[in-house]
């Protein structure tokens, strides 16, 4: 497993993904090729031996590993062959069955992270077909390590539900980190503080439920019955169904990657 190629690999998430796996050498750069259709690449400037190109079949050639990780509306312009390869996909709502019509390809890893891969946060189950080789479930398993918690499954559909669960990365905590922002200051707090308090919230309250054995069900339990003012905030969310916006999102983002997204 030692040459890479990345076929989208100027995008958001692949640049996510790439930086922590060059930082921990995982892969060294002389041994990763990227390929974009405008050949804009930025944000590897730190690794200056990173192969660049515009040209798939060039990356195939320079490649044990393949990546795809373009939208899947562009598949359609990419004529491949790969049969006999090895093809990791990050792609959403792209099944193996795809995978392996369009392009030939047998062993393939299907998986989906999320943009927290950046922050090497990111939460990413991974499916592998019977054909993939030991030593490649071990390289998928290094690779998606390095940006977060990889996590192997065994149902392929599971990763239509990730999609829109994890896959959605710092997105519907962030709708709700806004509506909270919004609302200190419209209570007078300004602008920056506001800002700052809620960003430092959310990593506080996510240190904790990582760090403790109690869930977020026990949490809620625990302020509820302290009956104090988070007590009463609590109800009143409870009571304006909150819970139900939540699942309409989930469901609506799950139907989504079912039909394919893009
Ligand atoms: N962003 C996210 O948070 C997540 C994304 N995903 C999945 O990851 C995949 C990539 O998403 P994302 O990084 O956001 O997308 P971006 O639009 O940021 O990047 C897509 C990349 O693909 C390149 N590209 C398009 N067509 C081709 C082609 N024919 N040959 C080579 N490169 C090509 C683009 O090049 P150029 O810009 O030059 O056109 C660009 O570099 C998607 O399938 C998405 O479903 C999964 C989980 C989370
Ligand atoms: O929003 C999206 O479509 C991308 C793909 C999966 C998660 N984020």
């Amino acid at each position: 497993m030692t040459h890479i190629g990345v076929i989208g690999g100027g995008g958001w998430l692949a640049g996510a993904l790439l930086r922590p796996v060059l930082a921990d050498r995982i892969v060294k750069p002389a041994d990763l090729v990227l390929s974009s259709r405008s050949g804009n690449i930025s944000g590897f400037e730190a690794w200056p031996g990173v192969h660049m190109t515009t040209d798939n079949s060039i990356l195939v050639d320079a490649s044990d590993v393949i990546v795809f990780s373009v939208r899947p509306s562009d598949l359609d312009e990419i004529d491949l062959d790969l049969r006999g390869r090895f093809v990791i996909s990050v792609m959403a709502s792209v099944s193996v069955d795809e995978i392996t019509d369009r392009f030939g390809a047998r062993r393939i890893v299907r998986a989906m992270p999320n943009a927290c891969a950046e922050q090497r946060q990111s939460f990413t189950p991974w499916f592998a077909t019977d054909d993939v080789r030991k030593s490649e479930a071990e390289f998928a398993q290094s690779f998606f390590s390095a940006s977060g918690r990889a996590h192997f499954i065994t149902n392929e559909h599971e990763l239509d539900y990730f999609t829109a669960l994890t896959g959605s990365g710092a997105a519907f905590p962030a709708l709700v980190a806004d509506a909270m922002i919004r609302h200190a200051i419209e209570a007078g707090i300004d602008p920056e503080t506001a800002d700052l308090a809620v960003r430092q919230l959310f990593l506080g309250a996510a240190t904790q439920m990582a760090s403790i054995s109690d869930t977020p069900a026990d949490i809620v339990e625990l302020f509820m019955e302290y009956r104090g003012t988070t007590a009463a905030g609590l109800s009143a969310m409870i009571d304006a169904d909150l819970a139900h916006a939540v699942f309409m999102g989930l469901t609506a983002a799950r139907r989504r990657a079912m039909q394919g997204a893009d």
